[in-house]
C-alpha cells in the first residue's frame, strides 16, 4: 500500500527535511506541500535540494488543502500547528513537530509558552521506555523537540536504572543555528554566529526545560529535575549534550554501561559507542542516528553523558517519519537507513 502525505510547512527547515526523507520512502506518495509566506511559490525555489519535488508548488496551508491525505506532518510554528491541527479530522494521521501537544502539564505549558494549554498527545520518542507502544496505531503524535531529543536519550537509562540521582542533573548543550528555523533574527546573522559560541535561555528558562523534565520523570518513576543551558555553536546542524549527574552511592561505570547497553543494544538509532570512542555531530548529521558515550568522573562523584544528534533529523524530521512508521505498523526503520555525513 502507498499512503498519501501532505507535508505543512515545507519551505521551513523541518518541512524540508521532512520532505528530503520522505522522498526516499518507498511507501509513500507526496501529495500537498503547503505553506505560508511563499505559497504560490516552486518548491524548488526554497529547498533546492529536494531535485525531484522541485516543481511543485506551495499551496496555502488550510484544512482543505490538507485533506485527503493519509498522513499530515505539520512543521509550523507553535500556535499556528495547533490551530491547524484542530481542524484536521480524525481519518488523518497528523505528526506534529512543533510543540503545541508535548507537555502534560497545563501549568507548565502556560508558564513556558503563556498561551492556554491545547492538551498531549502520544510523544514521538519511541525509544524511551512505555512510548512506543503509545505510538502503534497513533492517529495523533507529537514530535519531541531537538534537545529533549538529544538529551533525554542521553540520560533515560541512567535515570531509569536508579544509578542516578534524579534531583542533581546538570545538562550544557550546543546546538546549530538550523534549530531556529529560516525567519530572520539578529543573533543569529552569520556575522553574530561565526566564529564563536554564545549561551541564550540561561537560568532555567528555555521552554525544552519542562519537556525534558516530563520525559526523564517518566524513565525515573519519580520527579526529574534539571538545571539545563543551551548555547549556540557555529554550525548550520547538529546538538551535543552534555550532560552530568550525582552517581547514587556505590555506581560503577559497569553498570551505567550495563543500563545503557540494555536500553539500547536492540535499538536501530540509538548507539552507546564502543569505550573511548566519542560523539560527534559529525557522525549524525544528516543521520537518524543518535551516539552516545560515558564516563565516571570519581573525584566529583558524577555520571557524565555525551550525546549527539542532528537537530533537524533525529531531532525533528526523522523521529516524525519514524513515528509515522510505527504508527501505520511499517517497519521502524523504513526510509530512514541514512548515514551521518562526515567529514
Ligand atoms: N528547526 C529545528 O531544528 C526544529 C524545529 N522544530 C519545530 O518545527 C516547526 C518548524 O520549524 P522550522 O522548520 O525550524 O521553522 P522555519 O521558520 O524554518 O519554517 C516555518 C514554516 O512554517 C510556515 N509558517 C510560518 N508562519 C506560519 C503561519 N502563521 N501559519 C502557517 N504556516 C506558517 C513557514 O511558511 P513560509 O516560509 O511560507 O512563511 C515555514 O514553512 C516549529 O514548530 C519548530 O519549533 C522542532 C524540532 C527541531
Ligand atoms: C538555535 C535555536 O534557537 N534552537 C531552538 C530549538 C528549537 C526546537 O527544538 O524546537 P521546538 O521549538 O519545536 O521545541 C531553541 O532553542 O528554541
Amino acid at each position: 500500500m502507498t499512503y498519501k502525505i501532505a507535508v505543512s510547512g515545507a519551505s521551513g527547515y523541518a518541512g524540508g527535511e521532512v520532505l528530503r526523507l520522505l522522498a526516499g520512502h518507498p511507501e509513500v506518495e507526496i501529495g500537498a506541500v503547503t505553506a505560508h509566506s511563499s505559497a504560490g511559490e516552486r518548491l524548488g525555489s526554497l529547498q533546492p535540494q529536494l531535485i525531484p519535488l522541485a516543481d511543485r508548488v506551495l499551496t496555502e496551508t488550510t484544512a482543505e488543502n490538507l485533506a485527503g491525505h493519509d498522513v499530515v506532518f505539520l512543521a509550523l510554528p507553535h500556535g499556528a500547528s495547533g490551530e491547524i491541527a484542530a481542524q484536521l479530522g480524525e481519518d488523518t494521521i497528523v505528526i506534529d513537530a512543533a510543540a503545541d501537544h508535548r507537555l502534560e502539564s497545563a501549568s507548565a505549558w502556560e508558564q513556558f509558552y503563556g498561551s492556554a494549554h491545547q492538551g498531549a498527545w502520544p510523544y514521538g520518542l519511541p525509544e524511551l521506555p512505555g512510548q512506543r507502544a503509545r505510538l502503534a496505531g497513533a492517529r495523533r503524535i507529537a514530535v519531541p523537540g531537538c534537545y529533549p531529543t538529544t538529551i533525554m536519550l542521553g540520560l533515560a537509562p541512567a535515570l531509569g536504572s536508579g544509578l542516578v540521582q534524579p534531583d542533581d542533573i546538570v545538562i550544557v548543550a550546543a546546538t546549530g543555528t538550523s534549530g531556529a528555523g529560516k525567519a530572520l533574527k539578529p543573533h543569529l546573522l552569520s556575522a553574530e554566529v561565526i566564529g564563536g559560541m554564545s549561551p541564550y535561555g540561561v537560568g532555567g528558562v528555555h521552554r525544552h526545560t519542562p519537556e525534558i523534565e516530563q520525559g526523564l520523570s517518566t524513565a525515573a518513576g519519580v520527579p526529574v529535575q534539571i538545571s539545563f543551558t543551551p548555547t549556540l555553536a557555529p554550525m548550520s546542524r547538529g546538538i551535543l549534550a552534555t550532560s552530568t549527574a550525582k552517581l547514587a552511592p556505590g555506581t560503577t561505570e559497569a553498570q551505567l554501561r550495563d543500563a545503557y547497553r540494555q536500553q539500547y543494544d536492540a535499538e536501530a538509532f540509538v548507539h552507546l559507542l564502543p569505550e573511548g570512542q566519542w560523539p560527534s555531530t559529525k557522525q549524525v548529521i544528516g543521520s537518524n542516528h543518535v551516539t552516545m558515550q560515558l564516563a565516571v568522573d570519581a573525584h566529583a562523584g558524577r555520571a557524565v553523558i555525551v550525546s549527539a544528534a542532528d537537530n533537524l533529523t533525529k531531532g525533528t524530521a526523522g523521529g516524525a517519519v519514524q513515528s509515522m512508521n510505527i504508527a501505520l505498523g511499517l517497519d521502524e526503520t523504513t526510509g530512514l537507513n541514512l548515514l551521518g555525513v562526515t567529514p
